[in-house]
């Protein structure tokens, strides 16, 4: 069945909400999807709370996503949203996931206040480089009004302990499940929500010329058709016909489809959220964390110096130093790739500092100067840093 093109009339952005397990990231989501779909001559559908959290890829494709995108459209925007989990269990999926946002929804209970993972989003987003957040004070249908101010302070100064500017950033009071239900006091919130994502949130600077490059969020198999890759685009842009490379898998192909959110597509470019159909690639050569860019455009390296900032065991990070030797995870665009640090003449750093480190990945990775990473071991965020010089 012929499916309908997708026609670019507003500019595109990527979003998503974060925060703490339960303080209602997908009730949200839902809410978002049902108040723009109510509106007058409305392009967006409703997706609800069950068809998000079940993350439909991962039932019929058995492929462990644990992100759900949604799309829907504002009257100035087209958003691609991602409802990233906030179990503690996820984080690496968040991180993965928040690395290709514009903007984030923190979601933040107003019952509940700040909790472990609404603190450690926060630091993961500026990590990835998420530069402008709007804060969702959600369940307000619940809170007692007096408490939802205390945990509105108690956000701005999380937002500004991190660089984020807390007392310039809209907290909007909403309620997820009421609008969800209909209630118009709180479908108003909900589209005052969406005001705030809008004007406060700007249209990046997209790379559109540079070389193509997506890193790989996630691998398909569409029967008859062949491997599919989705991710979102980094920079440059792709056309059906164009030579890539899958760099981690060492191929070379040619993209003989494209898609957004079901929609086929001549071209996509820096920012879109898209699934490409690769030339006789086999299904299991292409892995997540993976990179498809222009031939000959980037060389994967694995030596690099890089500033990170070891977190402190308040912040969830470790209660002992770390030394040279040491061999944390590091979450890299989509890649989780082992690495060995080396602390220099220092040798040894402590929770809490900021260090200068070499180090030296498990495989070949695409690596830049600037790139953000974050740095985990049995679970648990310990350490942010940048890419400062490959060696
Ligand atoms: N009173 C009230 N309850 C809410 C609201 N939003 C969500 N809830 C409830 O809070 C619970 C968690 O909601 P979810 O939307 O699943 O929360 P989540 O943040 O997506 O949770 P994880 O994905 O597990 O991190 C559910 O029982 C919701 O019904 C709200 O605005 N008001
Ligand atoms: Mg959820």
């Amino acid at each position: 069945m012929p499916k309908t093109a997708y026609v670019r009339t507003k500019p595109h952005l990527n979003i998503g909400t974060m925060g703490h397990v339960d303080h209602g990231k997908t009730t949200l989501t839902a809410a978002i999807t049902k108040v723009l779909s109510d509106r007058a001559g409305s392009s967006t559908s409703y997706v609800s709370f069950d068809r998000i959290d079940r993350a439909p890829e991962e039932a019929q494709r058995g492929i462990t996503i644990n992100i759900a995108h949604v799309e829907y459209e504002t009257d100035t925007r087209h958003y691609a949203h991602v409802d990233m989990p906030g179990h503690a269990d996820y984080v690496k999926n968040m991180v993965t996931g928040a690395a290709q946002l514009d903007g984030a929804i923190l979601v933040v209970s107003a019952v509940d206040g700040i909790m472990p993972q609404t603190a450690e989003h926060v630091l993961l987003a500026r990590q990835v480089g998420v530069d402008h957040i709007v804060v969702a004070l959600n369940k307000a249908d619940a809170g007692d009004p007096e408490l939802t101010d205390l945990v509105e302070l108690e956000v701005r100064e999380l937002l500004s302990a991190h660089g984020y500017g807390g007392d310039g950033v809209p907290v909007i009071r909403v309620s997820g499940l009421k609008a969800l239900a209909g209630d118009p006091r709180w479908t108003a919130s909900v589209e005052a929500l969406l005001d705030a994502v809008d004007t406060y949130v700007p249209m990046p600077v997209r790379y559109t010329d540079a070389p193509f490059l997506l890193p790989v969020e996630n691998v398909l198999t569409i029967t008859g058709r062949g491997t599919v890759v989705t991710g979102a685009v980094e920079r440059g842009t792709v056309r059906v016909g164009d030579r890539v490379s899958v760099l981690g898998a060492d191929i070379e192909t040619v993209v003989t489809g494209l898609e957004t959110f079901g929609k086929p597509m001549e071209s996509a470019q820096a920012g879109d959220n898209v699934a490409l159909l690769v030339r006789g690639v086999e299904r299991d050569r292409v892995r997540r964390g993976h990179v498809v860019a222009a031939p000959g455009s980037v060389t994967p390296s694995r030596r690099f110096t890089a500033q990170v900032y070891i977190l402190s065991a308040r912040e969830g990070g470790r209660t002992t130093p770390v030394a040279t030797g040491y061999r944390p995870q590091f979450y890299i665009r989509t890649a989780d790739v082992v690495g060995d640090i080396d602390l220099g003449e220092a040798a040894v750093a402590r929770p809490g500092d900021t260090v200068t480190m070499t180090v030296e990945l498990g495989r070949d990775t695409p690596l830049e100067s600037g790139l953000g990473f974050a740095i985990r071991e049995g679970g648990r965020t310990v350490g942010a840093g940048t890419v400062t010089a490959l060696l």
